[in-house]
């Protein structure tokens, strides 16, 4: 198997997972997956698709700009740009983005004050963070409908290797080394939300 065909394969598996917990709800969502760099080329979904299906048609390879490496009636995601400054900022393999109830509401919720914090919590360790009194900070970013103007705020919140930023009323997009990484920390990020938003819920009463 060549390495484009491993990453294709990588890639619609952790969709098909993805899928299976109903997380691209309205065909939304987009995910991508390095392929290689120098020259940076990623695989990223179809815009517009239902990605609840599998299907040949559902990736197509890009360039650092976001282009399709080969003619194709295949558009790349309206959200390939933010996939494009994960790969050239840092050294993540795999993005994924997508868009739940509880992620967005707690964007909302938290929204004005520009992140959320999340301390005491067993699953901030799946963001590396060990220590007894660590403390995982999320951004949120507005969400501005030009996906240039997105792209530049959300660049600002690329500095480490793996991570995660909550677009305001839209979605998360986070991204690791590897599929594994990046599913695992979007994973935490949903369970992290769905807690907190049942503990306001609780507390608001
Ligand atoms: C109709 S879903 C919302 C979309 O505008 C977008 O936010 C999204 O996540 C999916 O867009 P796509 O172009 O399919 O990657
Ligand atoms: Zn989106």
């Amino acid at each position: 198997m060549t390495v484009f065909q491993e990453r294709w394969q990588e890639l619609a598996d952790i969709k098909d997972e993805l899928a299976l917990r109903d997380w691209f709800m309205g065909t939304s969502g987009n995910l991508a997956i390095k392929v290689q760099d120098a020259p940076l080329e990623f695989l990223v979904t179809a815009s517009g698709k239902d990605k609840r299906k599998r299907t040949s048609e559902d990736f197509l390879l890009v360039d650092a700009a976001g282009k399709a490496v080969e003619e194709t009636p295949l558009k790349p995601s309206a959200e390939t740009l933010l996939h494009c400054a994960i790969y050239q900022k840092t050294a993540a393999g795999c993005s994924l983005h997508i868009h739940t109830v509880a992620n967005n509401v707690i964007s909302e919720i938290y929204g004005d004050r520009g992140k959320i914090d999340f301390k005491g919590l067993e699953l901030i360790k799946a963001f590396g963070l060990w220590e007894e009194d660590a403390v995982l900070t999320i951004p949120i970013i507005p969400n501005h409908a030009h996906i240039p103007d997105l792209t530049e705020e959300f660049r600002k919140y690329l500095s480490a290797d793996s991570g995660a930023v909550l677009i305001r009323n839209h979605g998360i997009t986070v991204w690791g080394k590897d599929p594994f990484e990046a599913k695992k920390l979007l994973e935490a990020s949903e369970f992290l939300f769905q807690y907190q938003l049942a503990l306001y819920q609780i507390q608001s009463h």
